[in-house]
């Protein structure tokens, strides 16, 4: 199956510095794919470029024919003094029905949103209006930068619990940025660690046991790692976890987990630049 959308050797500057180097990897459809990474590593950079609103250095950004991107941005500037309510920001950029905003809110969580002010929505709330509204356009992608950005933990957990609904639901891909070791090794297909550059990426078993993973993260093995092996050996033991609902985390089995058979990640690159 060809990519919905790939970055080919991309490097992105912003003047003499060279904020991402050498980035490759591609998206599936279909596929669940977090980026992680300390904070000034280039995860927004990487984000922006994809979208287009960013220029490569070097390298490209591919993009399938046709493809649909539904954005979800980091932040969104409401101004306090301007109404707006939920209905018609669905309607923004492009007009939707009432049924169709209704159908959109529904099933992010929300239904019935739609004359609340959104200024006064909570963290939470507009988190899911806006990935209702990212939706509406029927994307082939949902690309989200830190979506649960000043969400409490089990308003994270259930988001992420959205977003594999969704997906089930739909067939959307979904790129994400997260902080949220714990529920993106949960929650996500494959995990692509950033630092600049591509530290590693692979499935979440595999970037957490990656000794660039830990250098970054400095998680030992009571970390996320026993904590999506936990899940992982008990819950379903056979596939790959698409549309599940994990749950929230819990604590991992101090035991060593016996392995099972789904190894298809890329592996990690050993390229410090
Ligand atoms: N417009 C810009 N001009 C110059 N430098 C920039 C610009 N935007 C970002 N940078 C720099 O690029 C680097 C990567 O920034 P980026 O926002 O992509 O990181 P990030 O991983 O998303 O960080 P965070 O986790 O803090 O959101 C940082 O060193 C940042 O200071």
């Amino acid at each position: 199956m060809s990519a919905l959308i790939a970055a080919e050797n991309l490097s992105v500057r912003h003047g003499e510095a060279t904020v991402l180097g050498g980035v490759q990897f591609a998206i599936e459809r279909g596929e669940i794919v977090t980026v992680v990474g300390p904070n000034g590593s280039g995860k927004s950079t990487l984000i922006r470029a994809l979208i287009g609103l960013e220029a490569a250095a070097t390298g490209a950004v591919t993009r399938a024919p046709g493809l649909v991107i539904g954005y979800v941005p980091q932040k969104l500037h409401i101004d306090a003094g301007l109404p707006m309510t939920v209905r018609r920001f669905l309607s923004l950029p492009r007009r939707v029905s009432d049924a169709q905003a209704e159908a959109a809110l529904a099933r992010t969580g929300v239904p019935g949103l739609g004359p609340r002010q959104l200024a006064r929505l909570s963290g939470g709330q507009l988190q899911r209006v806006l990935v209702a509204r990212a939706l509406l356009a029927n994307p082939d992608i949902l690309i989200l930068d830190e979506p649960t950005q000043g969400l409490d933990q089990p308003g994270t957990a259930g988001f992420y619990r959205l977003i594999e609904e969704v997906r089930a639901e739909m067939g959307v891909a979904v790129l994400m940025v997260s902080h949220d070791l714990h529920v993106v090794m949960s929650a996500s297909d494959r995990v692509i660690c950033l630092n600049g550059h591509v530290c590693c990426q692979g499935t979440p078993k595999v970037v957490s046991a990656a000794p660039e993973y830990r250098a970054l993260f400095g998680l030992g093995t009571g970390g996320a790692f026993a904590l999506y092996r936990h899940m992982h050996d008990h819950d379903h033991e056979e596939d790959e976890g698409h549309g599940h609902d994990h749950g929230a985390p819990h604590v991992a089995h101090p035991h060593e987990p016996h392995s099972h058979g789904h190894h298809h990640a890329a592996g990690c690159t050993h390229d410090h630049a």
